[in-house]
């Protein structure tokens, strides 16, 4: 009798025509967990049906949920909403043919070799991940990104992409067309491009809402195309729409492959038989270790350098779907799981002592891949008859017995290769166990309300800095004490002030101002006693 083995095996999953196999037996729930959450599951799967079906799932916002017919369109509950879905696929397949082929073609240039993709969150967080795990000597183009809005970053890719700028494709993606990040990327590359005398118009298409400012932009400036994102979609489950599948397309990666692996992870995943559904059995064992409360971190450990981004990914999906206050009662329930993680072996030379011998407040996910690499490069041997990858899958099993020896839960899934149909499976599973979940913790996973307070607090920054120029230069050349700039500022917050002429003391606008925070420390006390002026640009 061995119990590992059959613990093992009564909670090893394997789909043969997916290429996946999951492993939850080191989750160690008991016996009867599954039996008793069986009720819970069978409601999550009607919920999941009626959100296919069309239901406002999203009843925060009024929106319906429809990921899951990007890659089934005739599941689509309107026939608009099925023709916009295969059009778009259509549209996206033809424009980046045309790339390929220079029918589309920049100002200067002979033809687009690299392409720009500028977006955050969920308008580019898939797109890096597939861009990195499916990368290969036959991409068509080299994909680099702009997520952020900082400006030494964009000088960092702006330098990376160097002399091949007039042949770079900008891909503006934003879903609400305003977020600043973006806007201000997007700015960036123009200014680039006009550097270079070259128009960013004939260079640049948008995936974004339509009617958004950025959708009006394109057209006001007549960018090459326009490609539709939907109310329906999620930023955060937006990669096999026009988000992803442009990018990808562009690179040269098989985007309808993608769509085949998830569509056939979904046909899967509708399983009301819970042993037969591997997404029910991910989130029923996310429940087991978290308490269903949160109370364990999800540690993604793939041993793929290729899925390395898979936790970043993974990060927005769970965390910005289950981290909210309130249940769909209006309850405070504070949920969430915490999701960390980058790659192994190279974490079990960092942080997995804390795992094995610190405390114990995280579960692990295993990403496995079968295949350790394209036949055709050989099977180096690094010790007789031992490959790199054997060390890989060994150091993989020996960090899981290891856990495991500690009463440490793990989840292993396991993928026969990495292509772009796994990959696509992977995505699908992954959007399918966080639906689940949210259904068996009653929340809403498609709003995210919470990320609207930094926002605006971001912006009442932008305005009083504004206000703080405005009194400074009222009063150029004299110096200021901390009170007065804020007194002329109209702000009763003189610490956001101090951090407004901080950061604009170390970064004057050339030829236009120059901020000043003068006084000795030690003569004074304290930085927030210097006194500010505006001098004489540098
Ligand atoms: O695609 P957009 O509208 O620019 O939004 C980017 C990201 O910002 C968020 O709204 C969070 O601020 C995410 O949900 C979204 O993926």
């Amino acid at each position: 009798m061995n119990d590992g083995l059959d613990r093992f095996r009564a909670h090893l999953f394997h789909d043969e025509r997916l290429g996946v196999w999951l492993d939850t037996s080191r989750v160690r729930w008991t016996a009867d967990f599954l039996d008793g959450l069986e009720p819970r599951l069978q409601a999550a799967y009607e919920a999941m049906a009626a959100l296919e079906r069309g239901a406002i799932a999203n009843a925060d916002e009024g929106r319906m949920v429809g990921h899951y017919w990007l890659r089934a369109p005739e599941l689509a509950p309107d026939p608009a909403i099925r023709d916009a879905i295969t059009t778009t696929l259509g549209r996206v397949l033809t424009f980046a043919e045309d790339v390929h082929a220079a029918r589309i073609r920049p100002e200067r240039a002979s033809r687009f070799r690299d392409v720009l993709l500028i977006g955050i969150g969920g308008s580019a967080l898939g797109p890096q991940l597939v861009s990195a795990a499916l990368t290969s000597p036959a991409d068509r183009m080299s994909v680099w990104f702009f997520d952020n809005t900082d400006p030494d970053g964009f000088d960092r890719t702006l330098d990376a992409i160097g002399d091949a700028l007039p042949g770079t494709l900008a891909v503006v993606i934003s879903k609400s067309g305003g977020t600043k990040e973006t806007r201000n990327g997007m700015l960036e590359a123009e200014a680039a491009y006009a550097r270079l005398g070259l128009d960013f118009a004939k260079h640049a298409v948008v995936v974004t809402g339509e009617g958004s400012e950025l959708d009006k932009h394109a057209v006001a400036r007549g960018f090459l195309d326009r490609f539709p994102m939907w109310d329906w979609v999620g930023g955060r489950t937006s990669e096999l729409s026009a988000v992803g599948l442009l990018p990808a397309a562009l690179q040269g990666l098989d985007v309808e492959d993608m769509l085949r692996g998830a569509r056939a992870m979904d046909e899967v995943t509708r399983s009301r038989v819970t042993k037969r559904n591997p997404a029910a059995q991910l989130a029923a064992a996310w429940l087991s270790a978290t308490g269903g409360a949160g109370k364990k971190d999800m540690v993604l450990l793939p041993y793929k350098d290729r899925l390395e981004l898979f936790s970043r990914y993974a990060q927005q999906l769970v965390m910005e779907s289950l981290g909210k206050r309130l249940d769909r009662q209006g309850r405070e329930v504070w949920q969430g799981i915490s999701v960390y993680g980058n790659k192994g072996s190279t974490d079990q030379h960092a942080y997995v002592q804390q795992l094995r011998d610190g405390v114990d407040n995280f579960f692990v996910t295993f990403l496995e891949v079968l295949l350790d690499r394209a036949p055709q490069r050989g099977d180096l041997s690094v010790e007789p008859g031992v490959t790199s990858g054997d060390y890989l899958s060994g150091f993989l099993q020996g960090t899981r017995r290891a856990l495991d020896e500690r009463g440490r839960a793990s989840i292993t899934i396991t993928l026969e290769a990495l292509d772009a149909t796994s990959l696509g499976a992977l995505i699908a599973l992954y959007e399918r166990a966080v639906g689940i979940y949210a259904e068996l913790v009653d929340i809403n996973a498609y709003h995210q309300p919470g990320v609207e307070a930094g926002k605006k607090a971001a912006q009442a920054v932008i305005d009083l800095e504004q206000r703080v120029l405005a009194g400074l230069r009222a009063k150029a050349g004299t110096a200021l004490s901390l009170a007065e700039v804020a007194a002329a500022a109209g702000s009763d917050d003189p610490e956001t002030v101090f951090w407004i002429l901080r950061h604009l003391s170390a970064n004057p606008r050339r030829g236009v101002l120059r901020v000043r925070g003068q006084g000795a420390e030690a003569e004074v006390g304290s930085p927030l006693d210097w006194s500010w002026m505006i001098a004489a640009a540098p």
